[in-house]
């Protein structure tokens, strides 16, 4: 090794680093730690990740408890709001990432899950079909990626939660466990989906099909505390000699000699710089590969910062283009969460959710059990049980949607002037969901189970516009990216999301399993029926944010406005690859957190030991 990696290291200072490294990682975050820890494993690359965050062990992280403490703890996230929404009247909305080593998977809501087979076998479609993107050859890293441990037989049985391990690896350190403790009303939720005619119920939340299921959280069981990123891959690395963390540093830009990636530049969180290097800076060499893995918002921004990203753009903000790429932030998508509420005037089911703010003698016994040996419904994130629904099945218009879909200028959706290219690519995905909104592979409807009067949460899963997330040209090194959901530009999503409202009405207020909890609608109101009052409702309230930004650096072909190949390297520049969210051509249907984890696995053995030959696959 280089004469100083004797010992692991976390250096708050740029200025401690080595001079070079075999790898340097872009983020530490839930992909950059998890591909580190992968490549130091054997002991001898070194790697250097580079994290604008810090380290943290704050109770905002830690706690289980609910699964909003990291979100609402501002100083774990970047402050950025999207641009005005002009379909939705204006409003900004707060763009949520984490900013600490771990990155968004030390502050997001816990939510264990993956998408369905068709959502992985989409991504190999768009390749065509000798492509190794598939679920068959997904499904080993997802099982490497999480350490899944069953929930106790008592609760088991007591909440009837299903489950099938082999679906499931137990080697890795990022955890996958479940709460001591399940409200009976999640199990009666759970059942009343079976009052409406041809609800799926799945086994197993990995098993990739959509239906009602149990899904566990990123969880250590036995501490009871968040399992993520850090605690999973960074801990388990930090003992390494091979192993460098540098934090409170931004990469401002990708060095490339010619159209290879050579090393890094980075600044102190908080110096100012007029350009991609100034008197504080440090550039570190890459003796084999940089590999990006700044998320969603900001993987894209790092590239176009570089000179890779479409040439417009770049000359607007004075930067020299190396590669005309114009995929590079464009394919912006989210989760798009609808907001509907319903509450229960007669649940009769206690303990409920609702018992540990409403009933003292409750909340005083889970306080209790929670000091005693951390059980009890404080050991509860956000729940663990969601239906996760094909658009046939909730709605009675999905061929009419479908055919319209296919019909569609799509052109007309996107920017003005979007390359023909990353038309080409979009065009070729709303077609996969002409397809998917027909048959019953593609989940299109989350709906999250309470288990108490108040209704959860409401989840377009593949929402059919797309936006765009563009340095700032005014100035590029100082500010973060414009982000821009384009919410509502593609006018189908509010059909669709009115049929996801429609059918959440009938699960609460025409549902015979229902019927005794005697649901009020208080929003948006029983007087909502047409498209036109559900669209002006939606404008009004949809948040086209679930946190979940993907798609920003493609893993498309680059005729299809790609912006990485099917080995997550930068078209037209050698030695560079992008591994997190971004690369997802289209979303899983399903929080994300699980699939980057699974992609991240993916890369390591992509960049350990290349493309898998064809008898693996
Ligand atoms: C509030 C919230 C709630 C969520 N809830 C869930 C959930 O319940 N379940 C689920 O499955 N998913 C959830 N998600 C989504 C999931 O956590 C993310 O999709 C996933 O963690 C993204 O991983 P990533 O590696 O792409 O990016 P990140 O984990 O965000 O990592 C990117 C890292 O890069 C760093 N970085 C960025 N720019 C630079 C730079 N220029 N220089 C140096 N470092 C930089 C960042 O600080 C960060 O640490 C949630 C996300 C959020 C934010």
């Amino acid at each position: 090794y280089p004469r100083r990696l004797v010992a692991s290291k976390v250096f708050l200072n740029g200025r401690d680093v080595e001079k070079e490294y075999d790898y340097i990682i872009v983020g530490g975050g839930t992909a950059g730690l998890t591909v580190a820890d992968r490549l130091t494993e054997d002991g001898k690359a070194t790697v250097l990740v580079v994290e604008y965050g810090q380290l943290s062990n704050s109770a905002s992280i830690t706690t289980v408890q609910g699964g909003f403490m990291g979100m609402s703890d501002t100083t774990l996230l970047y402050d950025i709001d999207s641009v005005p929404q002009t379909n939705l009247r204006n409003r900004t909305i707060a763009v949520l990432a984490g900013k600490v080593v771990g990155g968004s998977s030390a502050v997001n809501a816990m939510m264990t899950v993956r998408g369905t087979a068709e959502d992985y076998d989409r991504w190999g479609s768009f390749f065509g079909s000798k492509s190794h993107w598939t679920w068959q050859n997904l499904l080993p890293y997802f099982q490497r990626a999480l350490n899944f441990v069953p929930p106790d037989d008592a609760v088991t049985k007591s909440a009837n939660i299903t489950y099938d391990t082999s679906f499931w690896g137990n080697t890795s350190g990022v955890y996958a466990g479940w709460p001591s403790f399940q409200y009976p009303g999640t199990s009666a939720q759970v059942d009343a989906f079976r009052g409406i005619p041809g609800m799926p119920f799945v086994n197993d939340s990995g098993s990739g099909v959509p239906g009602v299921y149990w899904y566990p959280t990123f969880m250590d069981p036995k501490l009871v505390q968040r399992s993520y990123a850090r605690t999973g891959h960074h801990d388990r690395a930090a003992n390494r000699t091979n192993y460098h963390l540098v934090t409170g540093s931004k990469v401002t830009r990708i060095i490339l000699n010619g159209t290879t990636a050579t090393g890094i530049t980075f600044v102190p969180v908080g110096s100012a710089s007029g350009s991609a290097t100034n008197s504080s800076s440090t550039a570190v060499r890459a003796k084999r590969e940089v590999i990006l893995a700044a998320g969603g918002i900001h993987s894209p921004q790092v590239l176009q910062l570089s000179g890779i990203g479409a040439r417009k753009l770049l000359s607007s903000a004075n930067i020299t283009t190396v590669v005309d790429l114009p995929g590079v932030g464009q394919n912006f998508q989210d989760h798009p969460m609808l907001t509907a509420s319903y509450m229960y005037r007669n649940f009769t089911i206690h303990p409920s959710p609702e018992d540990l703010f409403l009933n003292a003698t409750f909340s005083a016994w889970a306080a209790a059990v929670w000091a005693a040996n951390r059980t009890g419904p404080n050991s509860i994130a956000i729940g663990n049980a969601a239906a996760w629904l094909p658009f046939p099945v909730i709605s009675a218009r999905s061929s009419s949607i479908a055919s319209t879909l296919a019909s569609q200028n799509h052109s007309a959706y996107l920017p003005p002037d979007t390359d023909p290219t990353v038309l080409a690519g979009y065009r070729a995905q709303m077609l996969s969901y002409a397809t998917a909104l027909r048959n019953n592979n593609t989940a299109f409807c989350n709906l999250v189970i309470s288990g108490g009067a108040a209704s959860g949460a409401i989840v377009d899963l593949h929402p059919l516009s797309r936006g765009t997330v563009n340095i700032n040209t005014t100035d590029p090194y100082n500010t973060e990216p414009l982000v821009d959901y384009r919410a509502l530009s593609n006018p189908l999503d509010a059909a669709v999301m009115a049929d996801i409202l429609r059918f959440t009405r009938r699960y609460h207020m025409e549902n015979p399993l229902t019927a005794a909890w005697r649901a009020a609608e208080f929003a948006p109101g029983l007087d909502v029926t047409t498209d036109e009052q559900w669209r002006a409702y939606l404008e009004e309230t949809v948040s086209p944010s679930e946190f979940h930004p993907a798609g920003t650096c493609a893993m498309l072909p680059r005729e299809l406005g790609g912006v990485v190949d099917e080995e997550l390297r930068v078209y037209g520049v050698t030695g560079l690859r992008v591994v997190d969210a971004s690369i997802m051509p289209t979303l899983p249907g399903g929080n994300t957190c699980q699939t980057v984890y699974a992609v991240a696995e993916k890369a390591a053995d992509l960049i350990r030991y290349g493309r898998p030959d064809d008898a693996e696959r």
